[in-house]
């Protein structure tokens, strides 16, 4: 039986100790609230950190089978390993850079090596439990090198990875010194989720500048796998907490708080103790509000839940100071002997009396700097089914993008803040049960159940598109068939891409002149008087003449132009026409002057504009607009727009590498065919073959027309060099 596996740092139970007791209860945090309300079955399993540090062998075999009742897997750290890994580098390091607080962020290497050293032992602990079919679904930023981990280790697994907190611009990333790392860990993964689109789109953004890989439609094309990303916003247990909210249990809390409150409105703010939770601005705009609108003072009270968290890390600590000092102030300022204006708990509830808190409430206060989500924000949401109440919602929460019937304010204007409060106060009935209802019927639908099902259904189909379109490794054993064949064969026919392919793709085309090694390759093969060695390339011919000019070899140049074979010269395809540059040119050149990096090279019958060191970001863009500028110009025209790797070529129809390629099949009828390319334009080569040719990609495994697949260019030559 096929399970799911989820691991995150922390487990939807945590232990505590209390004198030398060990209690179990439910985590806060969104993560186990959210995922913890919905995993058990046994079909699934957790594993995680149970919160504490726990050395004793015996107790540790004590919170073993206590957890295992519930299907979860405790890994253990030890106090060393909380320090460097979980309040050192995950959030001293990863949490304040991806929420925007960079001025918080510590950069220290031995975090970084316990970092790694500790995601390497939850690696070890999902290994011993994961069978060969099971689901690994890896959660959040204690866990980015994870997925890269176990795809070595099982490089057939199906792998999600899902990040619960923002992931920031790649200008705030690549400060870490480790961001290339943290990025290859991710893409281990098969899937890759964030709340938002932003999100996506900053990741995409830092692949692209970072490991320079590109990505289409969301999918990143990774040497040999591809990479799919998207997002999937976090839902609640939406009946959980509608039920709760309206339960007998909770009602009795709610009278109980009523009696102690009279008749003030509620406006109420729940958080873990954070400096990205804006609870200090929060203050401060409830403070405006009662010295800008007096009229509240003895009339609202802002109940305040701050759920400690973190506390050994420094900016914490400081944090809890700086909000105590606060609610004292303004407490000491407006307090009547009859009226607190700020009612303040640090400490955590369980869910009933959160619920119950949530149904009292008139108004609820999210106002984060940053949050990936926010599930508070639709607790409060589903716990108000059936009555009024107003969510006033930061626009930098995830939340926000969803629940556009909120009050959405900007979390640093406190003058604005104070101002929606007041109106949030002076809401009529009607209007705030129209934008509550519609809230709800969002929240209602994309739920947690719905959230799961969506992710696991991508997943699915992300690992079933790789297996199905991508290319089959060239195994050693096709590889051997290949040379057998070889041996037997007359008369080979070899078809090789140059760029990529024999030689690395660089920055300047003129630097990928060939080497010592590859011109011996090349001179070997064509030695053999059976061997028919044809570079295939998008080069212009005078480059292939005077680079590879004196070897016994074919050239089919310009992207099936230009073709020689040995024996003979430089000949055309077919006639062909070039007037067509003088009106094309200027467009090319336009979008250079426009785009840094960008050049024009101009061949006989063509012209190609060269992006490939522009800003990657820039260029496709640019690349983008110009090929549907060059399309629309081509349509009606026996002319035709191709694009290659970081090239875009205009050029006239009806030439390829393939439709050249298919003169070398008539005229040298040969009994054995290879053929191996990197690009787009080398599909046409492969597209030409028979079946029973070896095609070979290099590079990309997705969606090849080869039959074959191979890493590198290096492979490439490897391969040539086992045929001699
Ligand atoms: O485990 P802790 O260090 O105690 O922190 C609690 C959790 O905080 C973060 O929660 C995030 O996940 C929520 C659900 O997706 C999301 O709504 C919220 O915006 C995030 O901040 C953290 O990402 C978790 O790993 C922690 O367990
Ligand atoms: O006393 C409390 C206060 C909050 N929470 C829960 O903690 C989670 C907070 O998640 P959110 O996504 O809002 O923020 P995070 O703390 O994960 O950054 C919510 O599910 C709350 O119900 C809790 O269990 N007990």
């Amino acid at each position: 039986m096929s399970r799911t596996i989820i691991v995150s740092n922390r487990l939807p139970t945590k232990v505590q100790r209390t004198a030398s007791v060990l209690s179990f209860t439910p985590s806060e945090g969104g993560l186990a609230t959210g995922l913890g309300s919905i995993y058990k079955s046994d079909d699934n399993v957790w594993v995680g950190w149970p919160g504490l540090s726990i050395e004793g062998e015996d107790e540790q075999q004590h919170v073993v089978e206590q957890l295992h009742a519930d299907s979860m897997r405790p890994v253990f750290l030890t106090d060393a390993e909380i320090k460097g890994f979980y309040e050192g580098f995950s959030n001293e390091t990863l949490w304040p850079t991806f929420h925007y607080f960079s001025q918080y962020a510590v950069y220290d290497l031995t975090q970084w090596e316990t970092y790694r050293a500790v995601n390497e032992k939850f690696c070890h602990a999902v290994l011993e439990l994961a069978g060969p079919d099971d689901t690994i679904w890896v959660h959040d930023y204690q866990l980015l090198l994870l997925p890269q981990m176990l795809r070595k280790a099982r490089p057939e697994s199906s792998i999600g990875f899902f990040l619960h907190i923002p992931f920031p611009s790649y200008e705030l990333l690549r400060v870490i010194p480790w961001s290339k790392e943290l990025l290859e860990g991710m893409l281990g993964a098969d899937l890759i989720g964030f709340h938002t689109f932003g999100y996506m789109r900053h990741f995409l953004s830092a692949v692209s500048h970072l490991l320079g890989a590109t990505s289409q439609n969301g999918i990143v094309e990774l040497g040999n796998r591809s990479v799919v990303v998207d997002s999937f916003p976090m839902g609640i247990d939406y009946e959980k907490y509608a039920t709760t909210a309206a339960s007998e249990e909770a009602a009795g809390h709610i009278r109980q708080y009523r009696e102690a409150l009279q008749e003030v409105r509620v406006i109420l703010s729940i958080d873990r103790l954070d400096y990205t939770k804006g609870i200090a601005e929060r203050l401060k705009a409830y403070d405006l509000l009662l010295q800008r609108h007096p009229e509240w003072r003895g009339k609202v009270t802002l109940l305040m839940v701050v759920v400690p968290s973190r506390d050994q890390v420094a900016q914490y600590q400081s944090l809890k100071e700086e909000i105590d000092e606060l609610v004292g102030r303004i407490n000491a300022a407006y307090s009547s002997i009859t009226w607190t204006p700020i009612q303040y708990f640090y400490r955590s509830y369980p869910l009933e009396e959160l619920s119950a808190l949530y149904r009292l409430a008139d108004v609820a206060l999210v106002t984060p700097m940053r949050d990936g989500m926010n599930l508070v924000a639709k607790e409060f949401v589903a716990s108000k089914e059936g009555q009024q109440g107003v969510l006033i919602l930061s626009e930098r929460a995830g939340a926000a993008r969803e629940l556009s019937d909120a009050l959405i304010i900007n979390p640093t204007d406190t003058i604005q803040l104070a101002e929606v409060m007041h109106e949030a106060l002076t809401m009529p009935e009607e209007e705030q049960v129209q934008r509550m209802e519609s809230m709800q019927a969002l929240v209602r639908q994309y739920n947690v159940h719905h959230w799961v099902e969506l992710f696991m259904n991508r997943l699915f189909y992300s690992k079933n598109k790789q297996l199905t379109l991508a290319t089959a490794a060239f195994s050693a054993q096709d590889q051997q068939q290949m040379r057998a064949e070889y041996a037997q064969a007359t008369n080979r026919l070899l078809l090789l891409d140059y760029d990529g392919t024999l030689a690395a793709f660089t920055r300047d085309p003129q630097r990928a002149k060939p080497d010592a090694d590859l011109l011996d390759l090349l001179r070997q093969l064509s030695a053999d008087e059976r061997n028919r060695v044809v570079v295939i390339s998008g080069r212009d011919r005078a480059t292939l003449q005077q680079w590879l000019g004196d070897l016994s070899i074919d050239f089919i140049a310009e992207h099936g132009v230009w073709l020689k074979a040995k024996e003979g010269d430089w000949t055309l395809f077919q006639p062909l026409r070039s007037d067509w540059k003088r009106e094309i040119r200027p467009i090319l050149e336009l979008s250079v002057g426009r785009t840094t990096g960008a050049f024009i090279e101009e061949k006989d019958f063509s012209l190609v504009w060269h992006y490939r060191r522009v800003d990657p970001e820039l260029g496709a863009t640019r690349a983008r607009e110009l090929v549907n500028h060059l399309n629309f110009l081509a349509s009606n025209t026996d002319l035709q727009v191709l694009e290659g790797n970081k090239v875009i070529e205009i050029k006239n129809a009806g030439i390829n590498k393939g439709a050249a390629a298919t003169r070398w099949l008539s005229t040298y009828e040969p009994d054995f065919i290879l053929a191996i390319g990197d690009d787009r334009t080398d599909e046409d080569t492969f597209g030409a073959m028979p079946p029973e040719a070896y095609t070979v990609k290099v590079g990309s495994t997705w969606r090849s027309l080869a039959r074959f697949h191979i890493d590198t260019h290096e492979d490439a030559r490897r391969l040539l060099r086992s045929l001699l």
